[in-house]
Order: C-alpha cells, then structure tokens, then sequence
C-alpha cells in the first residue's frame, strides 16, 4: 500500500469514502478491494449487509476501523447528510435496479432511482463533496439501428448501435411500456448532477455500466431471496441451472448484451476514485465491448460451463422459450442492443477490460455451484416431501 501514486504520478493521500449501497453487488466487490488494497476508509451505508459481512466481522481482520456500517435507509434518515459531510467523496450506488420491478413497481422504481438521489446530490453539491453517481447503460435504451427495416445494410454500420457517451440519443419506448421508468429516472438524475456541475461546481462522475456480472450478484429465488422473486438473467440463469430445469428465454431471447466480469469493471471504478482530475465532469461507460452475445448465446454458454464446473451433464432441451408479457408481466420492453464505445473511459483513465465471456462464466457459476448447490437440493428435497 506505501508509495501509491495516481496516473499523473502523484501520491494519493488516504481518504474517507461514503458509500450508499455498499451492501449491494457493486457495493461489496468494492468494499472488498478498498479493504484489500488501500488505505481509504469506507462508511458502508445500506439497509442490508449480508454480502460485506465478511468484511466487518471479526474484529481481528485487518482493515478493522477502516470499515464502518450504516444500517439506514436513504429516504428518510438525517444522518445521511452528516455521513456525507464526514468523507471526502460519495460514491451512490442505491437503487432498485432489476427490470422485474420496472413495469410492476413503477412508482418504487422512479423513486428510488430519482427522488431518493436527490438529497445525496444536494448535499454533495451543497458542501462542495464530491460525488461518483452509478446511472445505467439503460439510459441509451434502443438502439438507432433497431428502427430501420430488418434488411437495412446500415444495421450492421457501427454509428447505428455503438453508445456514445456524447453523441448517442436516449431512446425510450411509449409512456405505457413501463420498462422505461427505471431509465427515464436515471436519465433525469444524470442531468439533475449535470446542471448541478454546470450552474454550482459540483465535482461529479457518472458511471453507466454495462451488464457487470459475477458472484454475489442479486440472489437464488427461495434460498437467500423471495420464491417468487426475479433477479436480472445471470441469477435466473443460476437458478434454473441450479434447480436441473430448462433455462427460461424471454421473447426467444434474441436481444443482445456485452457482458463485463465484475473484477474488471471494479478495477475502472478505483481509477475513478483516486484520479479525480481526470474523472470529475466526465460520464463513463464501463463495459466490454468484446463480450457480445444474444440472451440466447449467453443460456447455451452458461449451460456447457455449469456442465463443466458441476459435472452435471445438460438436459437435453436446455432452453424453453416465453412471452415477456408471461414472464415480466405488462408493460416489459427491451433493449435491443448494447455495445459501449470506449474512448473516453480509454483517453481519460487508459481502462480496458480484460476478462473474456468463457472465463468470467467460468469463475462465477464455479462460486455459484459452491455456494448455492447444496441448499438447493435440501430445498428441492423438502418440496417433493412436503
Ligand atoms: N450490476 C449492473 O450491471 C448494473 C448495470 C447498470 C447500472 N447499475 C447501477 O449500479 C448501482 C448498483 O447496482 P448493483 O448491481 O450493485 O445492485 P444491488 O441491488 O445489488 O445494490 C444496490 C444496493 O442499494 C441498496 N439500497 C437501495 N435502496 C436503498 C435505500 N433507500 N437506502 C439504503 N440502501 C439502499 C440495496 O439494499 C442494495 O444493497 C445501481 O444504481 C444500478 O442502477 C448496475
Ligand atoms: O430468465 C431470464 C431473465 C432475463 N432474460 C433476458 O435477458 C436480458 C438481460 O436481462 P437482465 O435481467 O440482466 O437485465 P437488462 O440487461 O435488461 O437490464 C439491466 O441492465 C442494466 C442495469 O441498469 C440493470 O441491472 C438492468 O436494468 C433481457 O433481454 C431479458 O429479457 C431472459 O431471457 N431470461
């Protein structure tokens, strides 16, 4: 950790992190990496901590007192403003973030993602913080090139689907596809902590990742979350692997994704924290463009790699197709397609990604197996008694 330098070559001093939604996914890779690597000391905010509870207890672990967590609720609690005028920078990762809410909880997901934001980028901008905001990849929504007739040359032209942070165009569906709620809120808090910079000096980074994936992502519906529940597709995908059931594809899954390993993109976010002349003012995709495949490329990879890391061998009809409307409910849309350009987040921090599809899926559904396996079984044997 001595003589850690900046990529202009300066020393970087510790700091104090306030982190809202460090008990998340993102939350807790980052969480892990500050204890691991640095010296900066994090107030972990969240209502819940089970994903960084290895990092609080016991006592005698080695980054004791550089961790500190804050059971509150962002919507209604006054410490938060204390909290963030203690810490230097505050990184906002709170959100209801999975697309089974959007169209179902409308109201809770433009609250969160808008109203419940607010006060972190008033408070940041009102005590001259900084402030490091996680928006979406989402606030792209459709493509361009999803609008020009299926047999359009120009479909395959990059300047027709590559996202560009500064030339793209938000593209949402009707009012009534609810789906959009969840963009449509990041996009109005993303230019709320725009004008912020602009109008008050507020130091601000916006992050818009793109599909980031690996362990302690979401969680296994009926083992450590709701029976009912439905988490974004590397959890759903899990599961059904999991459970020796047919992967479910939505509208025959051919939407496509770039999928970047969490490790990696984690590695983007400290860039972030410790180079902040070089990342104040700037809205970065952190993806990887290499990583594209159709949900359905995506179902057939993770079944030949669970198939590898359990032993298990694949049913024989591994995919089973379904209506959005069936799965998701009314109101579901879709992104099409979702390639991140990358010259800024290369020009500014000089960040590639560098996990491919395989090995990510690799390294995750091992943990996934090691994890979950056996609670499924017990649960699944329990179920067949009963
Ligand atoms: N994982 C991805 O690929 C991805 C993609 C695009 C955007 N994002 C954004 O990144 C951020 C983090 O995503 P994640 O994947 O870690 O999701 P996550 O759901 O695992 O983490 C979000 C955390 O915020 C907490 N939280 C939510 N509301 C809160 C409140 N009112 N008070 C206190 N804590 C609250 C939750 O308890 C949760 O632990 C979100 O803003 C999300 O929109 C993530
Ligand atoms: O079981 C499933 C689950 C999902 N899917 C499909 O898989 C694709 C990816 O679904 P995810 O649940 O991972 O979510 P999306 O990629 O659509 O959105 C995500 O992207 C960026 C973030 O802001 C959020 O984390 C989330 O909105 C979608 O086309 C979805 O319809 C399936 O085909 N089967």
């Amino acid at each position: 950790m001595a003589g850690r330098v900046d990529l202009d070559g300066n020393p970087i001093k510790p700091m104090t992190i306030c982190m809202i939604g460090a008990g998340g996914f993102i939350g807790s890779h980052l969480c892990e990496k500050l204890m691991s690597e640095t010296p900066h000391t994090v107030l972990a905010v969240d209502v819940y901590s089970d994903k960084i509870k290895h990092l609080l207890e016991p006592t005698s672990l080695p980054w004791n007192g550089r961790i500190q967590f804050h059971r509150i609720n962002i919507k209604n609690d006054s410490r938060l403003e204390g909290l963030i005028k203690m810490a230097d920078l505050t990184v906002n990762l709170a959100a209801i973030c999975t697309p089974a809410d959007y169209n179902t909880r409308p109201l809770d997901t433009i609250y969160s993602n808008f109203i419940d934001a607010l006060p972190v980028v008033k408070y940041c901008s009102e005590n001259g913080k900084r402030l490091i905001h996680f928006s979406t990849c989402e606030v792209y929504g459709k493509t361009i090139g999803a609008f020009l007739p299926e047999d359009s040359p120009l479909r395959q032209d990059p300047a027709y689907f590559v996202l560009s942070e500064e030339a793209s165009p938000c593209i949402f569906g009707p009012i009534e596809k609810q789906r959009w709620s969840y963009a449509c809120a990041k996009q109005l808090i993303e230019r709320l902590i725009y004008a912020e910079g602009a109008e008050n000096g507020l130091e601000f980074t916006i992050v818009r990742p793109f599909n980031w994936i690996g362990p302690r992502m979401d969680f296994i519906p009926g083992i450590d979350g709701p029976s009912e529940g439905v988490p974004r597709v590397l959890a759903c995908f899990s599961n059904n692997l999991l459970r020796h059931e047919p992967l479910k594809l939505v509208d025959g899954g051919h939407s496509q994704r770039t999928f970047i390993y969490i490790k990696d993109a984690i590695e983007a976010v400290f860039l972030m924290i410790e180079n902040p002349a070089r990342a104040n003012g700037h809205i970065f995709n952190v993806g990887n463009p290499n990583n594209e495949v159709t949900v359905k490329q995506l179902a057939e990879m993770m079944t030949q790699v669970y198939s590898k890391v359990s032993g298990e061998t694949p049913l024989e009809t591994p995919t089973v197709d379904v209506s959005s409307k069936e799965f998701y409910g009314e109101g579901y849309d879709d992104s099409d397609k979702r390639i991140p350009d990358m010259t800024i987040i290369n020009r500014q921090l000089g960040w590639n990604p560098k996990t491919s599809l395989w090995d990510l899926l690799e390294s995750t559904l091992t943990y996934q197996h090691r994890t979950y396996a056996e609670a499924v079984k017990q649960a699944m044997s329990k179920t067949t008694a009963n």
